[in-house]
């Protein structure tokens, strides 16, 4: 293996075939030849419905559950032969630790650094008040852990994993259960380490809760990896519509198929259409001018909650 070598273009984590089937043979298939690829210094959204695999996938990566089929690198390692060398330098949280209700943040995090055999105990207070500090809790490090607001609670569990200097943090729907406050805390937090340099891993079955952190994508349904790339890419940044509001439907309709425009439906109050890459301000014109009454323009993106649901037949916010 080479870690020392693990060059700056490689991706930090890359799978192949990486595929799990749980009951032996004619089992359930939880992940099914993912190929999946997480280049240095990205937030990759690792996005699915409840069971599409993305806690099988993560656990396999993490050396956690031995694959069916396939390969995991890592860190220019692979799992699970080079779990000693690489696994120190990821940051994981899968499962929460568990954290002491009377204990403060800071006497929380102590107790795990205490454990960690890598940790020198000489170091600890500095360690730790640096971790504190990166989540933002420094000022409440004395308070209780059970005084903590959500938010709180989930930023001391991603301080623990910094306890330790890593290259990639892998956190498992980390907004889960939180309420919009703490889901915007980890937000910025999620953000904020990017920018540190950190590689970023984040799993969630809600889209709208990491959408503006990922720089890159990857889509799970029913065990496969159905899309995956940079944001935009996954996105389709170039899908835009628009909505016309105008007693003139059908003329405007008319006007539309004139640009060439083949996306366009009547809605109750004028039409909705796809642009296909022509100019909205050319479109007005072109309505305006043909003398339809235009009352209201909308330009919309397609969210990433509408390719979502493109992606995934839908689902994507049942509850659990
Ligand atoms: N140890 C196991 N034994 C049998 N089946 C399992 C096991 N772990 C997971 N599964 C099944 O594998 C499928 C994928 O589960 P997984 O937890 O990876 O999905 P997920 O996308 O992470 O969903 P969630 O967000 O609910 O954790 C599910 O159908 C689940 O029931």
């Amino acid at each position: 293996m080479s870690v020392a070598g693990d060059d700056a273009g490689a991706p930090v984590l890359a799978t192949s075939g990486l595929t799990k089937r749980f009951g032996g043979k004619g089992g359930q298939t939880a992940v099914d030849a993912v190929d999946l690829t997480v280049p240095r210094g990205a937030v990759y959204g690792f996005l699915g419905p409840n069971g599409s695999g993305k806690t099988t996938t993560i656990r396999m990566v993490l050396g956690l559950v031995r694959p069916t089929a396939g390969d995991v690198r890592l860190l220019g390692g692979r799992v699970p032969d080079d779990v000693a060398t690489v696994l120190p330098r990821v940051g994981a949280l899968v499962e929460g630790p568990g954290f002491h209700p009377y204990l403060s943040g800071r006497a929380n995090l102590a107790r795990l650094d205490a454990v960690d055999r890598l940790a020198d105990p000489r170091t600890a207070a500095r360690r730790i008040d640096e971790a504190l500090d990166r989540v933002d809790l420094l000022g409440s490090a004395r308070k209780r852990f059970r005084a903590y607001s959500l938010g709180m609670r989930q930023r001391l569990a991603i301080a623990a994993t910094l306890l330790q200097p890593r290259d990639l943090l892998v956190l498992d729907e980390p907004t889960n259960g939180l309420d919009p406050q703490g889901t915007r805390e980890v937000r910025t937090l999620i953000g904020r380490l990017n920018q540190e340099g950190v590689t970023l891993l984040v799993s969630s079955h809600l889209l709208s809760e990491i959408e503006q952190v990922c720089t890159h994508l990857g889509v799970m349904r029913a065990g496969r990896l159905v899309a995956q790339g940079a944001s935009a890419e996954v996105l389709g940044s170039t899908r835009l519509s628009a909505e016309v509001t105008t007693p003139d439907g059908a003329r405007a309709a008319d006007v539309l198929a004139g640009l060439g425009l083949t996306e366009v439906s009547f809605a109750p109050d004028g039409v909705t259409l796809t642009l296909e890459g022509v100019a909205p301000e050319a479109v007005v014109a072109a309505l305006v001018g043909a003398g339809v009454a235009v009352r209201g323009f909308v330009v919309r993106h397609a969210t990433l909650e509408d390719r979502f649901i493109e992606l995934t037949g839908g689902g994507f916010d049942a509850d659990e």
